[in-house]
């Protein structure tokens, strides 16, 4: 057994997102998303399953700032949806969306909690997709007047801020792969999209600054960390490729106001240029406070000339997997981390780390051992990457309870929190409770 003690004002946390977890899809003003759309669309979410209830934390949040309170947490991440907020992208402000929002925010508060707010988690307005969605440039000024808004209304009391998650799923996963919504198929529509949300970044922070926000702002990439299958230079070119298009894709017009050149000319290989306007890439290059690292996995992977654009697929090599299919490997929390390194050592905070394990409900007790153990391998690396000097500032499960997993809908459960959705009663699981220690004694105590 080894113990591993964390920093004194290290915050501990848990995520969520509004499309997951709110439900009251058609109550309060809100508009409709284009996850509404997607899910309702046959075949592109397992079994037809949609936001429309979810977990009902609309109607529950003062329940689930409770279970929040019971865990110990100091910090919540959580999204604002754009559709509660205007429902129709960029027209009339919906009051009764924000002041839902500062309902929340004020609960949260009561309850000495930080809030730790995403912009946008993937729920775009559908009107604005209908008309060319992060594409046209309309959206990106929608984005930028809706930034504002929020901005303005949350000013000190919200102090923790990111404009985008997961840009590499708003991009690539949902334009390229088709896998999340809006779904499309294509590389160029993908890239643009890519350079769309990354202006509205850059015009976002810009406002952020203009108007004198309080706290501070920046955004959440999603790892893919990967390792070459064998010491071939493809192999090695393969991976390389793999992530920089999760990571330096967008971090490198972040931090060095530029794409990283050998993905460019790989793309124009691919007959697709990025659509950059003039100014553009200064706007993108604000410089920011703060990054959120979204990590769950990590692969090996090789060159393989028919493995879909980047010409790089993963290789199974037998490790235990999670039941979603990652395969558990918390060493690559600890080689991103050192990657990341390469932009400075800049004030990062874990925005998403935990593990897809769909076990029930057994005698009223859910005893997720296998989440425990991936918890306790991720926090194990966290506390080495501190140690090494890195800016690490904090850690947030995902998710505090069971949630709509996009294209996986409700089968897979990633919350430290059981959510029968019938009744929708929350349990604790055991993963609940041994996190909840952690954070109490703000240190890890393995278990080996
Ligand atoms: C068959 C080819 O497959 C290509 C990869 O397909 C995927 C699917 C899904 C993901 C994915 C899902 N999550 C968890 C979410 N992060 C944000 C939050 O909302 C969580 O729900 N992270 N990454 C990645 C890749």
């Amino acid at each position: 057994m080894t113990i591993f003690q964390f920093p004194k004002d290290f915050r501990w946390g848990t995520a969520t997102a509004s499309y997951q977890i709110e439900g009251a899809a058609q109550e309060g003003g809100r508009g409709v998303s284009i996850w509404d759309t997607f899910a309702r669309t046959p075949g592109k979410v397992f079994n037809g399953d949609n936001g429309d209830v979810a977990c009902d934390s609309y109607h529950r949040y003062e329940e689930d700032i409770e279970l929040m309170k019971k865990l110990g947490i100091n910090t919540y991440r959580f999204s604002i949806a754009w559709p509660r907020i205007i429902p129709d992208g960029d027209g009339e402000i919906n009051r009764e969306g924000l002041d839902f929002y500062h309902r929340f925010v004020d609960k949260l508060l009561e309850a000495g909690i930080e809030p730790f707010c995403t912009l946008y988690h993937w729920d775009l307005p559908q009107t604005l997709e209908d008309d060319g969605g992060w594409g046209n440039r309309r959206t990106v000024d929608a984005f930028v007047k809706y930034a504002e808004v929020i901005f303005k209304e949350f000013s000190g009391k919200i102090n923790f801020w990111l404009t985008f998650n997961e840009p590499w799923c708003i991009a690539f996963l949902s334009n390229l792969l088709g896998i999340h919504a809006p779904g499309n198929r294509d590389l160029q529509t993908s890239i643009n999209v890519a350079h769309g949300l990354l202006v509205a970044h850059g015009k976002a922070v810009q406002s952020f600054r203009r108007l004198g926000i309080t706290g501070q702002i920046g955004i959440a990439p999603n790892v893919c960390w990967a390792e070459p299958y064998s010491k071939s230079p493809e192999d090695q070119a393969a991976c390389d490729r793999s992530i920089a298009l999760n990571t330096d894709w967008f971090l490198d017009p972040i931090y060095k106001g530029s794409y990283p050149q050998f993905m460019v000319d790989w793309f124009a290989e691919a007959g697709a240029t990025v659509p950059i306007q003039e100014g553009d890439m200064e706007i993108i290059s604000q410089p920011i406070d703060l990054l959120g690292i979204n990590y769950y996995t990590m692969g090996l992977n090789r060159f393989n000339p028919e493995a879909g654009v980047l010409q790089s697929e993963e290789v199974d090599m037998g490790l235990t997997k999670t039941d979603i299919g990652w395969p558990i490997e918390s060493r690559g929390l600890y080689e991103f981390m050192h990657y990341l390194q390469k932009y400075g050592n800049v004030d990062v905070y874990i925005t998403e780390n935990g593990a897809c394990i769909n076990d029930d409900l057994n005698n009223g007790k859910i005893n997720d051992d296998r989440r425990i153990s991936y918890y306790e391998q991720h926090l194990a690396q966290i506390h080495r990457i501190i140690n090494d000097g890195i800016n690490l500032k904090g850690y947030m499960a995902w998710s505090l309870m069971d949630n709509f997993e996009w294209a996986e809908g409700y089968r897979m459960r990633f919350g430290l929190i059981h959510v029968d959705y019938r009744s929708l009663v929350r349990t604790p699981k055991e993963s609940f409770y041994w996190y909840q220690n952690v954070i109490k004694n703000n240190w890890l105590e393995t278990r080996s």
